[in-house]
């Protein structure tokens, strides 16, 4: 269970008590969900140990790359842009660490997408795609695409499932899609960029208890 876009040590503390095991950094100044490279690597200190520390980064240059490793430290890179299969393996072998890569699904051919990422990315995150509005983020939209599509993937193929999840349909998305792992931003705020406790706590035990359920 993926809890993205922390800002606030309140919220990250929330994340962390209630068993989330990632956290997500966003670096996209458009987000209100941004963290700057000091806040980052405050929350990154607190996050150390207790669940793996992920930073969100779209598009990036090596010198964004750069910056938010030695600032952030984080156990594993997000890419929430147009990555190339040759870039995301680019940046793998640059920062030397695990490397997730999101691709947005709205249509079945979108699934066919994913197969140049199988070598390069050690992660799928499978989101919807954004609406096509210039003010739109890249993610974080609380968007659910049909879930239903997922039937035509390749079972041996794994991923998070992304993208207007939350507490009241995780359940439903876990048992229709067979995910192993899920991932939430808006759907655990109050408004945009502010997280809730309540929230997060209810979609981590929503959540952990339709895991435990498709395992029997
Ligand atoms: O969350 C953002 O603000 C964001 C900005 C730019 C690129 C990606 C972003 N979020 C990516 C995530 O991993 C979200 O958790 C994912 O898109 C799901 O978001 P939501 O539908 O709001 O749960």
């Amino acid at each position: 269970m993926k809890i993205c876009g922390l800002s606030t040590p309140e919220t990250l503390d929330a994340a962390l008590s209630a068993g989330a095991d990632m956290v997500g950094f966003v670096r996209f100044p458009k987000s209100p969900r941004h963290v700057s490279l000091n806040l980052g690597h405050r929350l990154s200190l607190q996050a150390k140990g207790r669940a793996q520390r992920v930073v969100l980064l779209v598009n990036p240059g090596d010198e964004d790359i750069a910056q938010a490793v030695e600032a952030i430290n984080p156990d594993l890179i997000q890419l929430h842009g147009s990555e190339t299969p040759e870039r995301v393996a680019e940046i793998r072998s640059m920062v030397k660490r695990p490397v997730m890569k999101a691709l947005g699904v709205a249509e079945p051919s979108d699934l066919q997408a994913l197969t140049p990422y199988a070598g390069g990315a050690d992660h799928l995150l499978l989101d919807a795609k954004p609406p096509r509005t210039a003010a739109a983020l890249p993610g974080g939209n609380g968007i659910s695409f049909d879930w239903g599509l997922l039937k035509g993937l390749d079972p041996k193929v794994s991923f998070m499932l992304s993208g207007g999840l939350n507490p009241e349909n995780v359940a439903e998305a876990i048992r229709l899609t067979k995910t192993q792992a899920v991932d939430v931003s808006s759907g655990v705020e109050s408004r945009p960029g502010l997280k809730d406790p309540a929230r997060i706590e209810a979609f981590i035990r929503a959540a952990r208890s339709a895991f435990a359920a498709a395992h029997h």
